[in-house]
This record gives structure tokens, C-alpha cells and sequence, in this order.
């Protein structure tokens, strides 16, 4: 039985440094059951700050611009998308172009 090569998806621990460089936008979908802090994520990474959030009905979707490393300049649109259980059935609606499902 022969070892199968994987070649290492992220490098140096920084998944940023593995993104193509010449990528205009990438999507980001964040699933996650509610009250797992994606919403508070996002906006860390938005605003820099830790803003207060209500529970999200449907999803948000905002633009984030990375501003360091070789990713710097790559748009990523994150959709952050509800994790109450009756939004869960919607979940395979954000991740059925991916390639996977
Ligand atoms: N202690 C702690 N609380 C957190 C953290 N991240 C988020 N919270 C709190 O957890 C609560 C829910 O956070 P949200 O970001 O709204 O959770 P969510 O995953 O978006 O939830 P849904 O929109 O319902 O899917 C909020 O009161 C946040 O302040 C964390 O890292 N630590
Ligand atoms: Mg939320």
C-alpha cells in the first residue's frame, strides 16, 4: 500500500499565505448553532471592535479587506448566516456551489 503526497493547504501555520495572490474575491460562509460568536467575529474583523449583536434572522453579509501579509489587498464577502435550528435547513443554500456538496 502506497503513502498518498497531500500537498499542505495552508503553510506556516497562516492559512492567508496559501490564497492565490492574483484572487479578486473570495467567499466566506461562517456556519455555525447560534450564539457561537460568528456574528461577533465578523465584526471583530469589520470594525475592529466587539460589538454588541442581536441573534441573526437570515444571514449578514459584509466585505473585509485583508491588510496584511501576501493577502494583503484580497476582498473576502463573508456571509454569516443565522445558526437558530428552525435557519438551519437553509444552511445547504449558502454551500451548495462550493464544488463539495
Ligand atoms: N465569552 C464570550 N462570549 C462571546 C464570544 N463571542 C461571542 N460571544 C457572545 O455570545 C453571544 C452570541 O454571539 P453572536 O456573535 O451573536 O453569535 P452568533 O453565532 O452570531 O449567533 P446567531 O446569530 O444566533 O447564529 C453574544 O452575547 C456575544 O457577546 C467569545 O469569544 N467569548
Ligand atoms: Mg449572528
Amino acid at each position: 500500500m502506497g503513502a498518498t503526497m497531500v500537498k499542505p493547504l495552508v503553510k506556516n501555520g497562516n492559512i492567508l499565505d496559501a490564497l492565490p495572490s492574483q484572487v479578486a474575491t473570495l467567499h466566506v460562509v461562517m456556519l455555525g448553532l447560534d450564539s457561537a460568536g460568528k456574528t461577533t467575529a465578523l465584526y471583530r474583523l469589520k470594525f475592529d471592535q466587539y460589538l454588541n449583536t442581536v441573534p441573526t434572522i437570515g444571514f449578514n453579509c459584509e466585505k473585509v479587506q485583508c491588510t496584511l501579509g501576501k493577502a494583503k489587498g484580497v476582498h473576502f464577502l463573508v456571509w454569516d448566516v443565522g445558526g437558530q435550528e428552525k435557519l438551519r435547513p437553509l444552511w445547504r443554500s449558502y454551500t451548495r456551489k462550493n464544488g463539495r456538496s
